[in-house]
């Protein structure tokens, strides 16, 4: 039998694909590939001499533009529009970095947010003014539409062949939904409410219905896209987009108030939506929209059977519904939807690469989000296109939003102030000058209003981060942990932006307490030969103290931390009101160090034998001590033959002993020398606070 030649095999396939593509059976995707491939053949068929050059070149042409037709058109009939979704792959790929970090947003700390209620309450407002009259119905199956307000458009969404009719007289239908969760049985009567929608595949299951509703303002009636492919699984979910700024604000005043009265009702709506979904109810402003949506993002393309009334789309509302799709389809990542149990701190003690890894702070729908810390709502207007954004972060990038977002320490592993060794005063002042102001906005005003910034000072190892994880955890406030090096390096010409977004978000997340560990290398003496970048920031974040400072409502801390307090410029130190020498501990601190991590180790110390390790560690740092105690457990470990390790049962091994403590003094020494301390001691008197 003959063998076919390459040109004859190009042949057949060329015809092939033309037949497809011209019988009309196609997609625009099954299209755009075939086009796609013909272009690689004509490529080919050049590169192998089949074709000339003029020839390779007209056809090329002519292909390339077909194809271009169908991926650049945003028809949803005959085109792609590919630009969505290259950008949201893009996108993605920058939060797949990040599937380490996790967001503490939850969907009760998201209710919490000052502006969500501001807008909530007057929502409830206007919703009492303004809609009473008119009604809306959610209805399946059959076209069934009900009173529609005279001159308001009406919404169809078919969940089948134009079943599923909603009529949006009022903005009503928006607070529809919410209503039905008011009741603890509501989740279920929301199902019921909706009759399954007729079926015309059975191949997709995630299906769901979703609720179409405009809001009264929104003069805009949008079609939302109905699909072909529904199961009869098919369930109410709230998501929205809007068509602008003033819709986009009223409509979520009104849609939000009446089902957010409690967390409860909250997730007995999350859980009423689809699983997977990353909509986020609250928060979708504008349209109440019940969807018709697929399992399978192809179902996007297929919107042939949308409302009759005319749509409009903008680019970036049909980024976020694509998103909102696309996203159901993916499979969910833990992080997003999980937000807590993690510490950030931009900078210190980071590995990743400062815009690797990000992941949109979404709503926690489990419940179990607040550990023991509290925690602060995050604003995530100012990213979230579809969001209001707050008024302070109007004229702040983004994506520096963003960061500064992810730098919100949420709870780390729980600090009391118990845990802190000695330094009786220094805890005292800030729990006076940080906690209780926090605590109580009420009763610390006037005079006794907290001062704006505190510097904490000392020797390495002493308890001055650790202290600011005590704050973090203790004052109840939005607690940002910066790395000053990170600022001053890692943003390179971008630092004061940084800045200024940092003090923009604690506005809007107050009480805040922003703190700066390495303070000194923000802020240190202004001199000639600095670089120009570092000179901005400081400047910038010179005057961000002041300005937190002016507004006598704001309550935003600057906690810094430094061992070296002498290199920090004048004029921050005189913004840093409180300067609180942390020294190093005294014989009662270590002993409280020394008794506090003993006390969690199989350990046969006496009480003179703890008097006699106090009293040989005399000038050891906090962290000098515990450095001591760790090498003084391994003694019975290294007292253990090699051979031993492998069969010994942990019970077995020999409580801690004196004498594994003498052979760790012989290995650990104190880090600060007494030169050092005298300077410490030398700037304590001279700017210091203490008594
Ligand atoms: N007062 C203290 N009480 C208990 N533990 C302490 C104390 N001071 C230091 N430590 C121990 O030392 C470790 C290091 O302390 P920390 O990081 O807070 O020191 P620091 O003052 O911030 O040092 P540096 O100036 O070098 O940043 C702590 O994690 C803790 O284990
Ligand atoms: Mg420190």
């Amino acid at each position: 039998m003959e063998t076919p030649t390459h040109s004859t095999v190009h042949l057949s396939d060329w015809q092939k694909s033309y037949f497809a593509i011209t019988s009309g059976t196609c997609t625009p995707g099954q299209k755009a590939d075939e086009y796609r491939a013909k272009i690689l053949r004509i490529q080919y068929a050049w590169a192998n001499s089949e074709i000339s050059q003029v020839c390779a070149a007209s056809l090329f042409k002519k292909y390339a533009e077909k194809y271009s037709a169908i991926i650049d058109s945003d028809n949803i009939e005959t085109g792609l529009n590919n630009y969505a979704e290259n950008i949201l792959t893009l996108a993605k790929c920058q939060q797949n970095d990040s599937d380490k970090w996790q967001s503490a947003l939850t969907t009760d700390n998201v209710f919490e947010l000052k502006c969500v209620q501001e807008r909530m309450r007057a929502g409830k407002n206007f919703q009492n003014s303004q809609m009473a009259p008119t009604d809306a119905c959610v209805l399946a199956d059959k076209g069934v539409s009900a009173s529609a307000a005279p001159g308001l458009p009406k919404l169809s969404v078919f969940s089948s062949a134009g079943e599923t009719e909603l009529c949006a007289g009022s903005a009503k239908c928006a607070s529809r939904v919410p209503d039905l969760l008011d009741h603890p049985s509501s989740s279920k009567a929301l199902h019921s409410s909706v009759p399954p929608v007729t079926k015309t595949s059975d191949t997709l299951p995630a299906s769901s219905a979703s609720l179409n509703a405009q809001v009264p303002t929104g003069l805009w009636a949008t079609p939302l896209f109905g699909n072909k492919e529904v199961t009869s699984s098919s369930s109410l979910k709230m998501s929205g987009h809007c068509r602008d700024g003033q819709n986009l604000s009223l409509s979520s005043q009104s849609a939000v108030p009446a089902w957010s009265a409690s967390s409860g009702k909250r997730k007995a709506f999350y859980g009423l939506a689809d699983e997977g979904s990353t909509v986020i109810p609250s928060l979708a402003p504008c349209q109440a929209s019940v969807t018709t949506e697929t399992s399978s993002f192809s179902g996007n393309r297929n919107r042939s059977e949308e409302s009759s009334v005319p749509g409009f789309r903008t680019a970036k509302e049909q980024l976020w519904v694509d998103q909102q799709k696309k996203s159901q389809n993916l499979p969910q990542r833990a992080p997003v939807s999980s937000y807590g149990g993690v510490k950030k701190s931009l900078g210190a003690g980071r590995s990743r690469g400062p815009f690797g890894k990000f992941v949109p702070p979404v709503p926690k729908h489990d419940g179990n989000e607040n550990g023991g810390a509290q925690c602060k709502p995050h604003a995530r207007g100012a990213t979230d296109p579809s969001l209001p954004v707050d008024e302070r972060l109007k004229n702040i990038e983004p994506k520096m939003v963003e960061l500064i977002m992810h730098e919100i320490m949420d709870h780390g592993p729980p600090v009391n102030w118990d845990d802190i060794a000695g330094v009786e005063f220094a805890k005292a002042t800030i729990k006076e000058i940080v906690v209780w102001p926090m605590l109580r906005p009420d009763i610390f005003t006037g005079l006794r209003g907290p001062p704006k910034g505190i510097l904490l000072f000392g020797p390495p190892g002493t308890g001055k981060t650790l202290i600011g994880k005590c704050i973090a955890c203790q004052s109840g406030a939005t607690f940002f942990s910066i790395s000053a090096s990170s600022l001053t390096s890692k943003w390179v010409g971008e630092g004061e932006k940084m800045v200024r977004a940092l003090f923009a978000v604690a506005r809007c997340q107050q009480p805040a307490v922003i703190f700066i560990d390495e303070i000194d290398s923000l802020l240190s003496q202004r001199g000639d030969g600095e670089h120009e970048s570092s000179r901005r920031i400081k400047t910038e974040f010179l005057v961000q103290l002041d300005g937190a400072t002016t507004s006598s409502e704001d309550r935003i801390l600057v906690v810094g931390a430094t061992n070296r307090p002498q290199e920090i410029d004048e004029a921050a130190r005189r913004r840093l009101v409180k300067r609180l020498y942390i020294p190093l501990p005294e014989a009662s601190a270590r002993k409280q160090i020394v008794t506090r991590l003993m006390s969690k180790e199989h350990c046969s110390l006496n009480e003179e034998e703890i008097e006699l390790i106090v009293k040989k560690s005399n000038g050891f740092s906090g962290a000098d001590m515990t450095q001591l105690c760790r090498e003084a457990s391994l003694g019975p470990i290294r007292s253990l033959q090699s051979m031993d390790i492998a069969t010994i049962m942990p019970d077995q091994v020999r409580p801690i002993a004196f004498l594994d403590f003498e052979s760790a003094f012989r290995t650990v020494r104190p880090s600060v020398s007494s030169k050092d301390l005298e300077l410490y001691e030398t700037w304590n008197q001279t700017f210091g606070c203490g008594r």
